[in-house]
């Protein structure tokens, strides 16, 4: 099991390029399943979750491949062809390693009738049910069964279009239906939809295939279902990964030093930037590009996770390690997930001073962090003790990393170009 080596201490400096979205990238290669015409993506994210993506299309029959090996000019380039699907079926086997392989569900009812997904379980940052996914098909008609752990869907008349309004704001439950509705008979309207940046992508991606969809962006999408979708004009290009250009900012702010994001979308980070500020951060930004450079100590920020366009979750524990060696304290607010302070333990065993009650965890500074043997939990998890880690004092070994993996496209290249001296062992 591979493991990160860091010594901590130096400051980052010079250009990093930032992937395509992984939250983009999942929904957008189940969108092949869609047609019966191949789809052609580009800036693929070269990482784990994709890598099981890929196979869980194969397993159904379809063909997904890369179209050029790592570092080639097309080797983010990936073509998936739904025409030859046979078997609409996701195991459990390919599904317990990533949840969001639920986001096959809608696509395969939609174009097929039919549907058998494994259920895909809980994970260490909560329970994570997919309740709404299967109450918003079942209002588009379609017939649902849970037998033995797999979600069994069933709509031999095809789906019909509904106004669904979802319990709570959910991201994959709004790109499942959002997919599901392109290929129903008549309108549908989704209210209270999530408005995070990679569902209008999936949709722009969904109208070049022809789909007919509008208010992506905004709480209420309104989705008039056409009989199939078609190969886009021109091959779809993933919008930038938000949480990977935070996660290098947040870098940046605890080591030091000054780096230029290239690729980054400052635009989809407002919330996250706005904090990083108010923590005496300098951040700058223009077409394609955020350049950000830090000195010194940063101060202590409070902050709240919500839905897109507030703070996300998915950058809570990069900015607690921010904190842990910020001058002041601070006071975070978990409202996404009901588990996901998993890494608070592990920064505590590199010297951070963290408290926590329930879903709120109060930071306060520490001048130094000391490097020791840590566990990754989780994906952001593990981002955040590579953080803590480049400002540990000495040695930190951070083990379990095949969670960074899933969803970071080799973040320790990234970062040894900088100037981190960070390396992978087996
Ligand atoms: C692949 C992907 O895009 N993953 C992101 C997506 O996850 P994901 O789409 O799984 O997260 P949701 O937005 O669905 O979850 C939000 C909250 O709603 C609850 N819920 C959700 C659906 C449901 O049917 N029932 C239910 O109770 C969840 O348990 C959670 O407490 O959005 C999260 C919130 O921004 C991010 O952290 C994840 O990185
Ligand atoms: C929680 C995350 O991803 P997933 O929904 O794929 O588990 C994440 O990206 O931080």
């Amino acid at each position: 099991m591979d493991k990160l080596i860091i010594r901590g201490g130096r400051r980052l400096a010079g250009e990093v390029p930032i992937s395509g979205a992984k939250n983009a990238a999942l929904p957008e290669l189940c969108a092949a399943l869609l047609s019966a015409e191949p789809l052609v993506l580009h800036n693929v994210p070269r990482l784990q979750d994709v890598g099981t993506t890929l196979k869980l299309l194969r397993n159904m029959g379809a063909t997904a491949d890369w179209l050029g090996e790592r570092d080639t000019p097309a080797g983010n380039q990936v073509r998936i062809d739904g025409g030859a699907v046979t078997n609409p079926e996701a195991p459990y086997e390919l599904v317990k390693t990533m949840r969001a392989s639920i986001l096959v569900l809608g696509p395969l009812l939609a174009r097929f009738g039919k549907a058998k997904v494994s259920l895909p379980g809980g994970c260490a940052i909560g329970s994570r049910p997919v309740d709404q996914h299967i109450k918003g098909l079942q209002a588009m008609g379609a017939q649902i069964e849970v037998e033995h752990g797999y979600i069994v869907a069933n709509a031999p008349q095809g789906l019909k279009g509904a106004r669904i309004s979802t319990d709570m704001v959910t991201v994959t439950g709004t790109e499942n239906l959002l997919m599901a509705a392109t290929l129903a008979h008549g309108e549908t309207v989704l209210e209270n939809a999530a408005q995070e940046p990679e569902i209008p992508d999936l949709a722009e991606l969904l109208i070049a295939m022809g789909a007919r969809i509008e208010g992506h962006g905004s709480s209420r999408i309104r989705i008039e279902g056409v009989d199939r979708l078609h190969a886009p004009r021109t091959p779809h290009r993933i919008v930038a990964d938000r949480i990977e250009a935070g996660t290098f900012l947040c870098a940046v702010a605890a080591t030091g030093g000054e780096v230029v994001l290239r690729g980054a979308r400052a635009d989809h980070l407002d919330a996250v930037i706005d904090k990083l500020r108010e923590a005496g951060v300098t951040i700058e930004a223009g077409d394609g590009f955020i350049r950000v450079s830090a000195n010194g100590r940063p101060k202590a920020v409070g902050f709240r996770t919500s839905e897109y366009p507030a703070f996300p979750t998915d950058m809570q524990a990069q900015l607690m390690a921010v904190n842990c060696i910020a001058e002041g304290s601070a006071v975070i607010n978990e409202t996404i997930f009901e588990n996901r302070f998993m890494h608070v333990n592990e920064m505590v065993r590199l010297g951070a001073k963290i408290e926590v009650e329930g879903k709120t965890a109060v930071v306060t500074g520490v001048e130094r962090l000391s490097g020791a043997s840590v566990m990754a939990t989780d994906l952001r998890a593990s981002a955040s003790l590579v953080i803590a880690g480049m400002v540990a004092e000495g040695e930190t070994l951070i083990d379990r990393i095949y969670h960074l993996d899933r969803g970071y496209d080799r973040m320790e290249a990234k970062l040894r170009a900088l100037g981190a001296d960070i390396e992978r062992v087996s």
